[in-house]
């Protein structure tokens, strides 16, 4: 069960619903290049983290930073996948100011996790 099947209808169990919400987070794993760099980054920051033994407070920093990348890069998929769905790759301005911007926001989640690495990390290397 997951993006393959041809259910239409309401999930009718919550296993029913997590498969399906298993196979989005499988789907974007594997379709999406920049979310494989982006969990290759978040590995390194673990890494790091678990090296330098960074703080309760970091370790919280660290891990919005993640998430908040990884959800903007949802969020980039879903508006990506419906602007195809609707134009069907068709070249239409709107649709480009849609992809453009839902890109901007993965851009701007990317800069927010490299402001928070260096604050944490920079000073432990140097
Ligand atoms: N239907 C369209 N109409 C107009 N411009 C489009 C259309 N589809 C894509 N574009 C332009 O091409 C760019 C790349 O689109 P694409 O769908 O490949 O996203 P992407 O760059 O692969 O996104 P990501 O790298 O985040 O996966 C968009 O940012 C947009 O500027």
């Amino acid at each position: 069960m997951g993006l393959k099947d041809k259910q239409t209808v309401k999930n009718t169990h919550l296993i029913q619903a997590m498969k399906h919400a298993m196979a989005g987070v499988w789907t974007v794993v594997r379709n999406e290049r920049n979310m494989r760099y982006h969990l290759v980054a978040a590995l390194f920051a673990i890494g790091f983290g678990w090296y330098f033994r960074i703080s309760e407070l970091e370790w919280l920093m660290i891990a919005l930073a993640i998430f908040f990348v990884i959800a903007s890069e949802f969020a980039n998929t879903i508006a990506e996948s419906l602007v195809d769905l609707i134009v069907q790759h068709h070249y239409d301005p709107l649709a480009k100011r849609v992809k453009d911007v839902a890109a901007g926001s993965v851009l701007l989640a990317a800069l927010f996790a490299v402001v928070v690495a260096a604050i944490i990390f920079l000073p432990k290397f140097f």
